[in-house]
């Protein structure tokens, strides 16, 4: 992939966090970048010592769509020095597993049918290919209504 005129490696693929509000400790080297409305990628400030926030997909559904789940990435960062190496530490921050998710009583947003975060965070996770396996390991608490 090309950044800037020059070839960089994704070493994290293009995607928005299923949760809520993610942090994301910054080690000052950079790599992560965000997408904005406009589909271009913005490179997040690597300053040492700080967080960066993402929101997640839970929050843009709970919101009615009024915050929108960042659409983030990691490229392999510059190699400045032969050990050059991006550290980055991250805290998804999530409702218990047992809460319901109900819409807000928000006017002129989309209704949905509320969700046990449970049911859907083990969804979510089970969509990644390396945790396909397991998926049938855990039963939705709720069903679904048909
Ligand atoms: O490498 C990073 O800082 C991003 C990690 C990330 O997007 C994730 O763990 O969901
Ligand atoms: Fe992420």
């Amino acid at each position: 992939m090309v950044h800037k005129g020059e070839t960089r490696t994704i070493i994290g693929r293009e995607h928005a966090d299923s949760g809520f509000v993610t942090l994301l400790a910054q080690d000052g080297v950079e790599g992560l970048q965000v997408k904005n409305l406009a589909g271009e990628w913005i490179d997040v400030p690597p300053a040492n010592g700080t967080l960066a926030v993402n929101f997640g997909q839970l929050l843009e559904r709970w919101s009615g769509g009024r915050v929108r789940a960042t659409r983030h990435r990691a490229i392999a960062p510059k190699v400045i020095a032969p050990k050059t190496a991006r550290f980055s530490i991250a805290f998804f921050y999530e409702p218990r597993v047992d809460a319901e998710i109900a819409p807000l009583p928000l006017t002129g947003t989309e209704a949905f049918e509320p969700f046990l975060y449970g049911d859907y965070l083990w969804e979510a996770a089970t969509n990644f290919v390396e945790m396909s396996g397991i998926k049938h390991l855990r039963q939705p608490r709720r069903a679904k209504a048909s």
